[in-house]
């Protein structure tokens, strides 16, 4: 069999302070009419970058939202328009980093992502769209955004919950990528390390959110974990959470967080590399393990506490089991539905 890999092109720039390398980023890309979209929470570093880039920030859009709708983007694409924008920095959560994306989509330009979470979707070429209450997914080249700013000091006041859930998805890239049908040497490197450095780094800087060099280590197992998104397939797991997440217009960190352990169990059996690599890893069960970290920082366990509706979670079974993303344990609706029916 031959595996195929690619490795996409993205520049990044990684190191606290980071931010201020922008507009010399904006030079170098040779653009004029900035277009800077912000998460809420990151209003101060938008401020900050807007009055170092002068009249070239032309305008400013602040409300991205979890799962791309397609009329939030349509609203920025308007502004696109009317301010004759020719490049795009988000700044912000995987929200803003994804609207940023549904932008290139629509009108070609620059994209420099400067994350606030761990999502990994700055590292990525695939966009998750939702239309209608339908999150449909996909990968192009083009959507990957050419340059990354990585700065740890933006990720300082994340709060612990958000840490936490924002650190399981980035895990949850990781691990797909270990049991992904097209996994590679380079995949499974990236994947091993990602885990191993977001497991050792998440605990410390959980006991002090403020502990800048356990944040970095963060950081850099969400770029790892992202660039395996980029290159290997997701499987039932990430399915899971984007037919829910979808459907029920769910928070997408939290739903990753809860859902891991089950697939975990559902899946490791069917996997026997990938279980004995994180079992090294965590020198123990590695679905016992997440659960353990996720129940004792307090994070989401129960898809029904999101606002899920039991009589819900059949219509997602078969629909994720009719299409099913390549996964290691067969996906039919029966066992589908005993793991929902265990998350909820
Ligand atoms: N295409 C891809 O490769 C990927 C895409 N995604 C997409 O990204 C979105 C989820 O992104 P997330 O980052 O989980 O959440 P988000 O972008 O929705 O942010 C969640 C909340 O956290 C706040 N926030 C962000 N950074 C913060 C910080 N440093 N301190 C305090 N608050 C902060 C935001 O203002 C927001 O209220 C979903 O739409 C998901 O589908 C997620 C992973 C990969
Ligand atoms: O589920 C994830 O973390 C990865 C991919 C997406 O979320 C797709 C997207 O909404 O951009």
């Amino acid at each position: 069999m031959v595996v195929v890999h690619e490795t996409p092109p993205s520049r990044v720039l990684f190191g606290t302070g980071a931010r201020h390398a922008i507009p010399d980023e904006l030079d170098r890309l040779g653009v004029q009419r900035v277009l800077v979209v912000v998460s809420a929470s990151a209003r101060a570093a938008a401020d900050e970058l807007s009055a170092a880039l002068g009249e070239r920030a032309v305008a400013r859009f602040d409300r991205p939202m979890v799962h791309t709708p397609v009329t939030v983007t349509d609203e920025a694409m308007a502004v696109v328009a009317d301010e004759f924008v020719d490049a795009v920095v988000t700044i912000g959560g995987g929200a803003a980093t994804g609207l940023g994306k549904a932008l290139v989509a629509r009108s070609p330009m620059p994209h420099v992502a400067v994350p606030t979470t761990y999502s990994g979707s700055e590292v990525t070429p695939v966009l998750g769209e939702t239309e209608e209450g339908v999150k449909q997914t996909r990968r192009d080249a083009s959507l990957l955004p050419g340059t990354v700013v990585y700065d740890a000091e933006l990720t300082l006041r994340m709060p612990a919950g958000l840490t936490l859930t924002s650190a399981v998805n980035a895990l949850a890239h990781a691990v797909e990528a270990l049991w992904a049908p097209d996994a590679t040497a380079v995949s499974d490197a990236l994947a091993t390390e990602a885990c191993d450095l977001l497991l050792g780094a998440l605990p410390r800087v959980l006991a002090d959110l403020g502990d800048v060099d356990a944040r970095i280590r963060l950081q850099q197992s969400a770029w790892l974990a992202g660039t395996c998104l980029a290159t290997a397939q997701m499987g039932l797991h990430h399915q899971l959470a984007h037919v829910l997440g979808g459907t029920f217009d769910l928070p997408h960190a939290d739903l990753h967080t809860l859902l891991l352990p089950h697939v975990l169990r559902f899946n490791l059996p069917h996997a026997p590399r990938a279980a004995a690599r994180l079992t090294r890893i965590t020198g123990d069960d590695p679905a016992a393990v997440v659960a353990r970290l996720v129940a004792s920082y307090d994070g989401p366990t129960r898809l029904r506490v999101l606002g899920v509706p039991e009589e819900g979670l059949g219509a997602v079974a078969e629909r994720v089991a009719a299409a099913p993303y390549p996964n290691p344990a067969p996906v039919e609706v029966g066992p589908l539905l005993e793991l929902l029916r265990a998350a909820w």
